[in-house]
């Protein structure tokens, strides 16, 4: 079959490409999604789960080991298998960062991608639930003017959130603390305390993932299919014009039949950040020297493909309670760098500008030059810069219960400097990728996570939270006291961080001299019609979590995508 446009990935972000591209009635979409429509299954439908589907067979498991120095530990990165992919087995949390964070990606060489240009699309995909009255008043406020009212995407806050009885003691001791509530997270100023509101359905307590917003209203459309299948490389057009030019994707079926499918126009790869660098790689688009190990000839020289795999540093705590906690608990905190580090912000300031070169050239050095000292380097005083000049937020501090009565404390740095890669494994295999995780590699990013951790603990212990904690149950006081030393923080840290499933970057939208892989109009460099639209093409770290970003930038990529059909 031969289409306008075939996209490989029909998840969180594949799926609104679909959708927008599809709206015109002559404009022909296939989707290929490895996984199954998986919309009316009760495990997916629940709001109540989040880990219950982590070894289902919707969920691809990943392996990676942290370094020596962290134990050499085994990490598992997932993602979900499924039409709707991640926003299908994911935690619904939906906050879209700091405005600094967006507006840095046009001065990294990204023309029009700044705060103002996604906001407007993130307005246009929600439509946001106003909380009820008893709602707002266990912490779910709102401002209406940063929301949408009649996109696709239904946010808002689940029901049960109203019998809560943690956020008046939460809220207060956050307040002490000096991070006191503010009225919604998600206009680009999230500093303080809040709940924070999730994609799903509130009246009818299901998730909505991208199935359910994008795919559902475009399902009768005769110009959109979904073939279900596994994408294995782009087909090339003969010929060795300065531009590489895709003809379409060989994928597997379910039967295990290799089958070419056309694109008149152009191919998607939105295969998330773990698998969008494979398909690129068994298509021979990548770094060569990677490349030739794998066997396969170079398409486009590309070296960034892969590299600068960014995600957070999550460390969690439990606590046993002294007064049961009802209802669910959904807030978060987020702090500032001088929230965690006071009178110490500004020394740090100076001392981690000064290092910042040599931790641009071990990282160069990690992935044999494939992006330069001196790109890492530029890249690392604009996340230096967002850090302490910016004052953007640093980390995230995020309670949910336990499931067995208690409740577990997740906290999480945003912008360490400590970055990975994710290759393809080997020739044939595009199911397995090889991930360097990377984690905590700078001092500074171990200082930033043990800062967040004292912050946490503190909060537990401070009044009038502390009414409703017993004990620390994880790591627990003996452990780790609340007067812990660097040392015991980082000998803790070291055998407890973990990676955060907020994985970006592996497909940088950058100019090809910083690493990049697709231009500010998510076309690959070096190729006419191959765009990637996923998590992976975020070129820097955002606070908060990964989905709402993603929902952002490909609602924005559709039309830069519509844009060039004028
Ligand atoms: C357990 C977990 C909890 C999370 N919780 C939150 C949260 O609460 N809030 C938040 O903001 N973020 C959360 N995230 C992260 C967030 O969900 C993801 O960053 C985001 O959904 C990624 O979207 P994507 O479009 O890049 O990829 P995906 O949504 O993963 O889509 C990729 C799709 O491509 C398909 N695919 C892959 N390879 C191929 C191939 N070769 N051929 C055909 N199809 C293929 C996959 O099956 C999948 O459907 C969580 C992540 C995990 C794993």
């Amino acid at each position: 079959d031969t289409f306008d446009y075939v996209i490989a990935g029909g998840g969180t972000a594949g799926l609104v490409i679909a959708n927008r591209l599809s709206e015109r009635s002559d404009i022909t979409v296939a989707v290929i999604e490895a996984g199954d429509d998986v919309r009316q299954d009760p495990g997916v439908q629940s709001i109540d789960f989040l880990f219950a589907n982590f070894n289902a067979s919707i969920n691809y498991q990943y392996p990676s080991v942290t370094g020596p120095e962290l134990g050499s530990r085994n990490l598992t990165y997932r993602a979900g298998k499924a039409l709707g992919g991640t926003s299908a087995i994911n935690g619904m949390v939906y906050i879209r960062g700091d405005k600094a964070q967006y507006d840095a990606w046009e001065k990294l060489g990204n023309k029009g991608w700044n705060w103002n240009s996604v906001f407007s699309y993130y307005k246009l995909g929600e439509r946001f639930i106003a909380p009820s009255s008893a709602q707002i008043e266990v912490g779910a406020t709102y401002d209406a003017s940063v929301h949408g009212d009649s996109g696709p995407l239904d946010n808002g806050f689940p029901f049960i959130i109203s019998n809560g009885s943690f956020y008046d003691k939460a809220r207060a001791t956050w307040e002490s603390l000096g991070l006191g509530p503010i009225t919604d997270l998600n206009g680009g100023d999230p500093r303080g305390f809040v709940a924070a509101p999730q994609t799903l359905d509130p009246e009818a307590g299901v998730r909505e993932d991208s199935a359910r917003a994008y795919y559902t209203p475009a399902e009768a459309r005769t110009n959109l299919k979904v073939i279900k299948g596994t994408v294995k490389r782009i087909t090339w057009a003969s010929g060795s014009g300065k531009q590489a030019v895709a003809t379409g994707f060989e994928y597997v079926s379910p039967s295990g039949a290799i089958i070419k499918v056309g694109a008149r126009k152009e191919v998607v790869i939105s295969a998330s950040a773990y698998r969008s660098p494979l398909i690129l790689e068994a298509s021979g688009v990548g770094n060569p020297k990677i490349l030739k190990k794998l066997g396969i000839p170079t398409k486009v020289n590309l070296p960034g493909v892969g590299e600068s795999m960014q995600d957070h540093n999550i460390v969690a705590m439990t606590y046993n309670l002294s007064n049961n906690i009802t209802g669910r608990i959904g807030y978060a905190t987020m702090p500032t760098a001088q929230d965690v580090f006071g009178s110490k912000t500004s020394s740090l300031a100076a001392s981690t500008f000064k290092k910042l070169r040599s931790w641009a050239k071990a990282l160069s050095a990690t992935s044999d030059g494939a992006i330069s000292p001196s790109a890492i380097e530029r890249r690392f005083r604009i996340q230096h810069d967002l850090i302490f000049n910016k004052n953007i937020t640093i980390a995230e501090l995020f309670p949910t219960n336990t499931g067995d009565g208690g409740l577990l404390e997740q906290f999480w740095t945003s912008m360490p400097f400590s970055w990975g890669s994710v290759h393809l494994s080997s020739r044939d295999n595009i199911e397995v990728p090889s991930i360097t995780a990377n984690l905590l590699s700078t001092d500074f990013d171990l200082d930033m996570l043990t800062a967040v951790g004292r912050l946490s603990q503190k909060a537990y212990a401070t009044a009038p939270l502390t009414d409703l904690i017993a004990d620390n149950s994880s790591p627990g006081y003996t452990k780790l006291p609340l007067d812990a030393s660097d040392e015991q923080w980082a000998t803790f840290l070291k055998a407890n961080a973990l990676n955060a499933l907020h994985v970006v970057g592996s497909c940088a939208m950058l100019p090809k001299e910083l690493g990049g892989v697709v231009d500010s109009d998510v076309k690959v460099h070096g190729t006419r019609n191959v765009r990637v639209v996923d998590a992976s093409i975020i070129p820097m770290q955002l606070s908060g979590h990964t989905m709402a970003p993603v929902y952002g930038v490909a609602e924005m990529a559709a039309d830069r995508i519509k844009a060039s059909w004028k």
